[in-house]
């Protein structure tokens, strides 16, 4: 097994549970991107910063609370869970049986591989390498910090400045502005940020973003960074002409590309291409004794669950000798961890109409629910799409509190093929965030 996060380690303790010999090979302590270095910091630092927002929200409401982040706390509590995963995660493989090996893989045939200046020989391998950064190709790309090194960074940075309005610009965003940072800047190229997620729920989080003082300018595409000093000038390019701006610290957040490159997939006889290792719906590479699962593979979005639901189907057919089992995506939540958060699952609108489908699409701004008024929240909503006389939940949008666990309610009621009235009649316990759900279909 080449990768040891969610999309490899899996694999590795199922085959290890057959009685099989496995070793895992990583060059970065065990744990992969989410557990280390992804998800589950980054949710530590926004559990510190939901703090700073509840005050925010329920002042005057009863809530008198002088709430300032500390970093350098916030980030040992961060670590206090990041530095003992890799050791946790290491000892359970080898509880499991499994050889834990460190160092870089790459391969030098079809069944052997190079790691440490060794050659090791196997039956059959899985790719689970995950993704990295993408390579901009601009002036001063050296000098952009990676999210891996922001979760890192020693003390706050008072001007920060966001390469990209994805995921990772608009969750770190958020954290650095609650944790006191002065100046906050989006730059994203297209017309709005998180490009895959609705627009009117997006909008939304634009408003709450500016609310919070974060300078988020879309329809800007960055050209360059040079060093100034102690920080950078960022030039970027507007409709307007071209803008420059001074910071502290420039965050790589233009997306993340398959981590192939050192493999020497050619020599395994991989194919692949530039969404990543070409895998089969069995997860089975062009190599038959090879599989892939995870952000490394050109099969499903680059999501923690997903990496490790398609290591379980390739952990299957690599034990089952043969084509058993073929990855199956139910309907997918996605959630960007802003606060407030926005999520989404299913068809967007566009997509739903593009696909000629018959829907009534249940919109409403919710700041006036119970729900929102009893947190102080000012930006909710949410779009439900049902399709007429089926009664499907053929997508859903939110924005809000609670948003997030809502989500895997709707992603749960569409992969059980719950219709609107069947969701009506379900009764949830009240007041709580799951019970606004039969009012939003
Ligand atoms: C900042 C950030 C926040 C995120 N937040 C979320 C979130 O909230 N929810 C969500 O669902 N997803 C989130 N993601 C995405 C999620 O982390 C990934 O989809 C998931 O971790 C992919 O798992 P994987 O096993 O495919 O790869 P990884 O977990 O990246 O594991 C790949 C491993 O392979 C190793 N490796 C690579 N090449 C070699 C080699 N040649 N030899 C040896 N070892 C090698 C690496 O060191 C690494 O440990 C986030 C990602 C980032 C960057
Ligand atoms: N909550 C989550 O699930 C979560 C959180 C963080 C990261 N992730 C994972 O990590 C991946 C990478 O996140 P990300 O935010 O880097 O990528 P992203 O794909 O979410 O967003 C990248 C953005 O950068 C913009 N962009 C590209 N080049 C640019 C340029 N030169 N100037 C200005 N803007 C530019 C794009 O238009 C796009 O909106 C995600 O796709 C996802 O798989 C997931």
């Amino acid at each position: 097994m080449i990768g040891a996060g969610t999309g490899g380690t899996g694999v590795a303790r199922m085959a290890a549970a057959a009685g099989w010999k496995v070793a895992v090979v990583d060059s970065l302590p065990y744990g992969g991107t989410c557990a280390l270095r992804g998800c589950d910091p980054k949710k530590m630092l926004i559990a510190v910063t939901e703090g700073v927002d509840w005050a925010r929200n329920l002042k005057g409401k009863g809530l008198r609370a002088q709430t300032a982040v500390d970093w350098p706390d916030m980030i040992a509590f961060k670590r206090s869970f990041t530095d003992l995963m890799s050791g946790r995660i290491e000892a359970g493989m080898q509880r499991a049986g499994v050889v834990p090996l460190h160092g870089q893989a790459r391969f030098t045939g079809p069944n052997t591989i190079e790691v440490n200046g060794e050659l090791l020989t196997a039956r059959h391998f899985h790719l689970a390498t995950g993704a990295r950064p993408m390579t901009l190709n601009i002036p001063g790309e050296n000098l952009l910090i990676t999210s891996t090194d922001f979760l890192e960074l020693p003390e706050r940075p008072d001007r920060v400045v966001f390469v990209g309005g994805g995921f990772i610009a608009m969750e770190f965003a958020h954290i650095c502005k609650r944790a006191g940072s002065r100046d906050v800047t989006v730059l994203e190229m297209m017309k709005r940020p998180l490009g895959n997620f609705d627009p009117d729920m997006v909008g939304m989080l634009s408003e709450a973003t500016a609310d919070l003082g974060i300078d988020l300018r879309t329809e800007a595409r960055v050209l360059t960074i040079e060093q100034d000093g102690a920080g950078f000038i960022v030039t970027y390019e507007t409709p307007q002409g071209t803008q420059t701006i001074a910071c502290d610290r420039v965050v790589h957040a233009t997306g993340r590309v398959p981590n192939i490159e050192h493999l020497n997939l050619d020599a395994a006889g991989v194919a692949y291409g530039r969404k990543g290792i070409q895998v089969s719906p069995f997860m089975r590479t062009t190599n038959p004794a090879i599989f892939a699962a995870g952000d490394c593979a050109d099969s499903g979005p680059n999501l923690t669950p997903v990496s490790a639901n398609e290591g379980r189907i390739a952990g299957k057919n690599l034990l089952a000798g043969k084509d058993e089992r073929a990855i199956h995506y139910p309907p997918i939540p996605s959630v960007v961890f802003t606060l407030p958060p926005v999520a989404s699952v299913g068809l967007s609108e566009d997509a739903a109409r593009e696909q000629g489908l018959d829907f009534d699409a249940h919109f409403e701004i919710t700041a006036q629910w119970y729900s929102s008024l009893r947190v102080g929240a000012r930006h909710s909503a949410y779009k439900v799409l049902v399709e007429k006389g089926s009664g499907n939940i053929l997508g859903a949008h939110l924005i809000g509190p609670g948003a997030e666990e809502q989500i895997n309610l709707l992603a749960m009621a569409m992969g059980a093929g719950l219709t609107a009235n069947k969701l009506k009649g379900i009764i949830f316990a009240y007041p709580s965030y799951a019970s606004d759900i039969s009012s939003m279909v």
